[in-house]
This record gives C-alpha cells, sequence and structure tokens, in this order.
C-alpha cells in the first residue's frame, strides 16, 4: 500500500530533521556549536568537540538511532522491492540534510547514514563498506581534508552499488543518501556547492561595450 510507504518517509524524515547535535549541547550546557564552530556543522564531530565527550558520545548516539530506527522498523514492515523503498531508505538523510529547525540548512548526513546503514544488521555488507572506504581514505590513500574524504567515500560507495545482491529499490536508496552527503560535503569539500557553480557570463551587447 502506497499511504504505508509514504507515512514512513515521512516519519523518516521528521526523525532525521531532529539535530540532536545541535540541540543537545543546546540544551543540556548552553552551547551553540553553529556559532561557535567554523563548518557551522550541526554534526557529532562540533558537538564532541564545543561540548565534550560525554555530550558528544550522546550526539552521535541520537543521531546513529534517528537513523537507525525509521528505517529498521520499514525493513521489518515494508517490502524492499517496492519503489517508494528507496526514498522510505533516504528519508532520514535528508531530514537530517534539509532539516526544518534550520530552515532547510541541516548537516552533512553521515552519522544518520550510517545509522541507517545498522538497521540492516546482520546482513553488515553496506555498513562494512563505508566503513571500509572511510578506513581506507583515512589510513591508506589518505585523502584531508575530512569532507574531500567523505566525498571519495561516498562515490565509491555508490559505485559498489553495482556489485551488490540486494534488490533495486535499496541501491536506488543508497544512491540517495550518498547523493545527499556529496551534496552536502561539497561546498567544504571544493569551495562551491555543485549548484553554485558560476554561470557563464551574459555577452555584452556591442552599445553597450565600453571602449
Ligand atoms: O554528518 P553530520 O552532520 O552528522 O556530522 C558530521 C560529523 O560531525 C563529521 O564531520
Amino acid at each position: 500500500m502506497i499511504w504505508q510507504y509514504l507515512l514512513f518517509m515521512a516519519m523518516g524524515f521528521l526523525s532525521g530533521s531532529v539535530l540532536y547535535s545541535y540541540l543537545l549541547p543546546k540544551w543540556l550546557r548552553g552551547i551553540d556549536i553553529l556559532a561557535l564552530s567554523d563548518d557551522q556543522n550541526p554534526g557529532t564531530a562540533n558537538a564532541m568537540k564545543f561540548a565534550g565527550a560525554p555530550v558528544g558520545f550522546l550526539c552521535l548516539f541520537m543521531d546513529l538511532l534517528k537513523g537507525f530506527l525509521p528505517v529498521w522498523l520499514a525493513l521489518h514492515t515494508l517490502s524492499p522491492f517496492h519503489p517508494l523503498f528507496s526514498l522510505v531508505l533516504a528519508a532520514p538523510a535528508l531530514g537530517h540534510a534539509f532539516s526544518p529547525i534550520l530552515q532547510g540548512k541541516g548537516g552533512k548526513a553521515i552519522a544518520v547514514s550510517f545509522g541507517t546503514l545498522l538497521a540492516f544488521l546482520p546482513d553488515f555488507i553496506l555498513l562494512l563498506l563505508l566503513a571500509g572506504f572511510y578506513i581506507f581514505f583515512s589510513v591508506i590513500l589518505v585523502i584531508h581534508p575530512n569532507e574531500r574524504r567523505t566525498v571519495a567515500t561516498f562515490l565509491l560507495f555508490a559505485a559498489a552499488q553495482i556489485f551488490l545482491p540486494h534488490p533495486i529499490p535499496v541501491k536506488i536508496g543508497m544512491l540517495l543518501i550518498a547523493d545527499v552527503v556529496i551534496y552536502k560535503n561539497w561546498r567544504d569539500a571544493f569551495g562551491k556547492a555543485p549548484s553554485e557553480e558560476p554561470e557563464a557570463p551574459e555577452p555584452v551587447p556591442p552599445d553597450k561595450m565600453a571602449f
């Protein structure tokens, strides 16, 4: 039934849109990590850095949980072969990345994506791949800064879907998640979001030319 998929999408988006790494430091320590950080990202790294490890780990746990819970419920309720299942999978990442709490400007959606992949356990291949690519680009072929490493990791993760045995909607869901994360990390990785690349200047009409 389509309404069930729509319900899970809304649930996933709402769950993802609660920016724990922004809200918990504010509520528990009176700290605004957006005002203090350079990248103004409402994520675990900034929560850890400015609110301390205990609050940071709580934020990490909640950011994982908000991706895990709606997707785990969906995996135990819906068919992963339905085309709309891909949007159910992407909904928590979309909620975090475009959270209404910050007027559509959310976070980079890394932790919530890991939470989404955790929901597939005991099928660990997706989680293993994403974590493996991160480790590869952190230890073996080191990429800096973190945002470029994230872009490279999610690009490989997206490409790897071709070789995995999951239903097509699951693969598309993973591609959507990768898209969201790459989009949200692009600016800090390379300077501008893909949609903000400068357009070619309008040609100046001959009568307006300054000689
Ligand atoms: O992807 P987020 O928004 O959960 O946060 C990213 C982490 O803080 C790592 O930079």
